[in-house]
């Protein structure tokens, strides 16, 4: 039986936008953020039709150039791809100004989907080195993030809900990121529009089951980060994701991306590899029962592998869930 390839599938948000189910990682490491450019034309040629970015990625002034000259070579039109970008809690007060200067570095006009990055508020610190003259992850002295007290984390979502709703339209649909359960019952109590996305951490380490489940009931659609386990591909080294490979012939990062869009979860594995972007799209048809045992393992041996000393002010972040 032939099947569709990753980038063929797409899956319907809660208020009718169509997201492609694989997605282009683009939060590259320092060093590679220079390759961004010919990563996204590399996928786009490739027939990705996804690009998962934000500002804190210092990167989506590359991936206008990628688009600029993808549009100029007739390669796409923009209507043809799905954008994400997202609000980092440096700007948990100005989602406005954010998007308009995600849109500037992009070089377009909307993005398909906006998120709040994390729950978080971070005091608005100067850096010349920092990303737009604003230190990204500011610290105290101690080291400690530099988190501003007077900030409350659902003014962001409340900021992107009533600019939804006034259908501005420098974007389709709304949505957050690293919202763990107990914060989306309050945004769902406090808030109208039910966000379209939640993109947190997910892969067999991390199988995520509660939230798994009260997204699926409020109808939010799950997005996998780190699908390989952030840099350096740790989950590709696990032993029952490559007994699993085995089994199908396939490489274990096919496994790992199989186990996010055979359960309707989108993904945006990372890549500044031509190869390895373009063998990312083959799609597995993995059985229930092996998604089943990845779950179950993930289950019994929950671990974080993106960690960041931020994180654990989050809920469910301490307790590795
Ligand atoms: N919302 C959030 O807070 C976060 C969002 N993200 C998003 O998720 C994306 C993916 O997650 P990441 O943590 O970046 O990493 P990842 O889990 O996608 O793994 C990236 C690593 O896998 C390697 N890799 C990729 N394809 C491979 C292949 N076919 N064979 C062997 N190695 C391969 C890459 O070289 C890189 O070292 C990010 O780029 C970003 O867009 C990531 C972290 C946090
Ligand atoms: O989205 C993100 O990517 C980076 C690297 O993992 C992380 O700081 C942020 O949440």
């Amino acid at each position: 039986m032939l099947h569709p390839k990753n980038t063929e599938i797409y899956f319907t948000l809660n208020n009718g936008t169509k997201m492609p189910a694989l997605g282009l990682g683009t939060a590259n490491v320092v060093k590679q953020i220079p390759e961004t450019k010919q990563a996204v034309k590399a996928a786009i040629k490739a027939g990705y039709r996804h690009i998962d970015t934000a500002w804190a990625y210092h990167c989506e002034d590359r991936i206008g150039e990628a688009l600029k000259e993808l549009f100029e070579e007739g390669v796409i039109k923009r209507e043809d791809i799905f954008i994400t970008s997202k609000v980092w809690p440096t700007h948990w007060d100005i989602a406005d100004e954010s998007i308009s200067r995600s849109l500037k570095n992009l070089g377009v006009d909307y993005v398909d989907l906006v998120l709040q990055h994390w729950p978080l508020c971070y005091s608005r610190l100067d850096d010349p080195d920092g990303i737009d003259g604003i230190c990204r992850n500011p610290t105290h002295e101690d080291g400690s993030p530099h988190y501003n007290k007077d900030g409350d984390y659902l003014t962001t979502f409340k900021q992107l809900e009533k600019m939804y709703l006034a259908k501005d339209p420098r974007f389709k649909a709304i949505g957050v990121s690293n919202y763990p359960v107990v914060y989306l019952e309050r945004l769902l109590k406090e808030c109208k529009v039910v966000p379209a996305v939640n993109q947190v951490e997910m892969h067999p380490h991390l199988p995520q089951m509660e939230l798994r489940n009260f997204c699926t009931n409020h109808g939010i659609r799950l997005e996998a980060f780190s699908p390989f386990g952030a840099t350096g591909a740790p989950m590709v080294k696990n032993a029952l994701v490559q007994k699993i490979a085995d089994k199908y012939a396939c490489t274990p990062n096919d496994v790992l991306i199989a186990y996010h869009i055979r359960q309707g979860v989108v993904t945006v594995p990372r890549s500044v590899n031509p190869k390895n972007i373009v063998s990312n799209i083959d799609f597995i048809p993995l059985s229930k029962e092996d998604i089943h045992s990845l779950n179950q393992f993930g289950v019994e041996n929950p671990k974080r592998l993106v960690d960041e000393e931020f994180a654990v002010a989050v809920p469910g972040f301490q307790e590795n869930k």
